[in-house]
């Protein structure tokens, strides 16, 4: 597999092998040796899978505390997605990175425990999977508003459909300090 690093630090793009013939193509989405190696050492404790509309954002979503690391990755159509670091402290704090994600170029993107993450659909259709370090915690769900001015992410749809969540999410500045991850060294 291939790693490409990013313009933030511990965010990174997987590119696994992909083994074609003529029955179609077999990768390995997860292989714990491999993403050790890759710096990606936490255990991956839950799968899920969502499948979404054109025009649809997921986002952007973090939980605090019991932060998720998150290995993302599209088995149908195309979607944009975006990492930010709101860890407080971070030399990176505020920064985004987004990555065109299809179920074509096969990529994967690790999102670090304490960022948050976000995706919107560019395809008629996208189902989208990823695995996390840390379980589902309701009571520690957090998001922060997909068009935060000071985070500024350049999205490639304007009006985006959105759970009423999403839409009521506060701004990164309106968090308090407390309720965001910790940045660790
Ligand atoms: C995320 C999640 C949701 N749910 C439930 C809660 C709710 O009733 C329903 C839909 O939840 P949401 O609206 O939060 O789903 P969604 O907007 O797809 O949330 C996801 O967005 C992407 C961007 C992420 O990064 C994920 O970590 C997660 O936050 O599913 C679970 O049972 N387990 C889970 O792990």
């Amino acid at each position: 597999m291939k790693v490409i690093e990013t313009t933030l630090p511990s965010a990174m793009v997987i590119e696994p092998q992909v083994f074609g013939d003529s029955r179609g193509f077999f990768y390995e989405s997860y292989n714990q040796a491999k993403f050790h190696e890759a710096g990606i050492t936490g255990a991956l404790v839950q799968s899920n899978v969502s499948r979404s509309a054109k025009g649809v954002l997921r986002g952007l979503h973090y939980q605090w505390p019991n932060p998720q690391g998150k290995l993302v990755s599209v088995l149908e159509g195309e979607v944009f997605d975006v990492a930010v670091d709101i860890r407080r402290g971070s030399p990176t704090f505020g920064r985004w990175e987004g990555v065109v994600l299809t179920a074509e170029n096969h990529r994967h993107f690790w999102i670090p425990e304490g960022f948050a993450h976000g995706f919107c659909v560019l395809s008629e259709f996208a189902t989208f999977a990823y695995q996390c370090t840390a379980l589902y915690d309701p009571i520690a769900d957090a998001g922060v508003r997909w068009n935060d001015p000071d985070i500024a992410v350049d999205w490639p749809i304007s009006h985006p459909l959105l759970s009423g969540k999403d839409e009521k999410a506060l701004l990164l500045k309106e968090v308090p300090q407390d309720r965001l991850p910790e940045y660790q060294r």
